[in-house]
């Protein structure tokens, strides 16, 4: 039996506009893997987690036991779970996965059963100050090829909405060395967000798909009148329209409704979205790669999503790095249950820093050929850009209580 003993485990904070933790696996034979561990706003705590308490028990150990490493990592912390681990159980796991499809000369997706599909169909985020904004915002998504976009349009009223930043196309929302507060009412919120739909559809026509995030803000009962709201506008989805710590809360929304719901960009693992899916209470399930255990866990899900009609809907904001982007390229390219891949691109400096073979065309990303994950780390280039503690944005309601962001 080929043996690939694990030599050396490297964890690169790089900051080439926000903050990514790479972790970097190099074996006896000199064989190296990526695996993304970014936590936005906490990045920190998942690599003191890495060096202290991960690297130690991967050198020595067989590079190509992927599921046997995964278990006994999980199994053996004995505190399992939540987002620091899974975020560090996602890196080792994508590095070692790099690894063995580099040892074996093919694209990872080749390995995960080969392509399902040709490509994998992303969606932009088109974001504005004003309905009129946002629909211009959309409207060059649809000029670039894109089949589907998000949009998020300001209320209002309010000084701030979720999703609408100045810089349009690299919507960084980890702003600022202290979390930068926002003010939020419902009540406003949701007798605009009816009308940009409206207008979005007058505008855009019925051949691209909408979709629409809420980012955890409503109660099931307001999140039911929302879906409802927006039914004649044929949204693909609307995300994370309630906090799903209760999975329960998801069966109010989906007796309302006939828009499809996503929800998981927070989860870590399969236990957060077991009721959910098994349940048919949602349509998407967005865990992706690098919060949710890395492939391996990730296919778990996918599959248990699988046989209840619930496709995928992987997590792809800028905070994922390119190492995650490639990731979840090859999952998505060869899972049997696709639905559509969020991809908000990166900055030009973050592209140099993270080289790679993935590319954009026609509405559809493409994972490449190269062997591995086909993502490398310019470690040169990741040294000038060094750690800036940045934190999200907190929120409040127009009476001062502190509220979900
Ligand atoms: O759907 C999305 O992409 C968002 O909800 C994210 O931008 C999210 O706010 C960030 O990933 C938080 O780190
Ligand atoms: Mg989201």
């Amino acid at each position: 039996m080929q043996i690939e003993p694990i030599a050396r485990v490297q964890v690169f904070v790089t900051c080439p506009g926000r903050n990514f933790v790479t972790l970097k696996i190099t074996t006896e034979s000199g064989v190296t893997g990526l695996g993304d561990a970014t936590l936005n706003g906490r990045e920190m705590a998942v690599v003191a987690y890495l060096e202290e308490h991960v690297a130690p028990l991967l050198i020595g150990r067989d590079a190509h036991r992927i599921e046997d490493t995964w278990n006994t990592l999980h199994r053996g912390a004995y505190w399992r779970g939540g987002p620091v681990d899974m975020t560090a159980l996602a890196a080792v796991d994508v590095a070692l996965w790099d690894i063995k499809a580099k040892l074996a000369g093919l694209p990872l997706y080749q390995l995960l059963g080969g392509a399902s599909r040709s490509g994998v169909t992303v969606y932009g985020h088109a974001n504005g100050e004003t309905i009129e904004d946002t629909i211009a915002e959309a409207k060059k998504y649809v000029a670039m090829g894109y089949k589907a976009v998000r949009l998020q349009s300001g209320v209002p009223g309010m000084a701030s909405t979720y999703g609408v930043s100045k810089d349009k196309m690299f919507y960084e929302p980890a702003d600022g060395a202290l979390p930068t507060e926002n003010t939020w009412s419902t009540s406003l919120y949701l007798n605009h967000a009816p009308k940009l739909f409206q207008a979005a559809r007058e505008a855009l026509g019925w051949d691209i798909e909408l979709l629409h995030d809420v980012h955890h803000r409503l109660t099931p009962i307001q999140a039911a009148r929302l879906g409802k709201a927006l039914e004649p506008y044929n949204l693909f989805w609307l995300e994370d329209a309630v906090p799903a710590d209760n999975q329960a809360a998801f069966r109010i929304v989906r007796q309302h409704t006939t828009t499809p719901l996503a929800v998981g960009e927070v989860f870590s693992s399969i236990w957060s979205c077991k009721t959910l899916i098994e349940e048919g209470l949602i349509d998407y399930i967005r865990a992706t790669v690098v919060h949710a255990g890395g492939i391996t866990h990730l296919r778990k899900i996918a599959a248990l999503a699988d046989i209840h009609h619930v496709k995928t809907g992987c997590h792809g904001a800028t905070d994922l790095s390119p190492v995650t982007m490639a990731a979840a390229l090859h999952f998505g390219l060869s899972v049997s249950n696709f639905g559509l891949q969020e991809y908000m691109r990166h900055t030009p400096e973050t592209d140099a820093v993270f080289p790679h073979a993935y590319s954009f065309a026609d509405g559809m990303m493409h994972p490449g050929e190269a062997p591995g994950l086909g993502v490398e780390l310019d470690e040169g280039l990741a040294a000038t850009f060094p750690y800036k503690r940045a934190y999200l944005p907190v929120n409040r309601l127009e009476d001062g209580t502190a509220f979900y962001w």
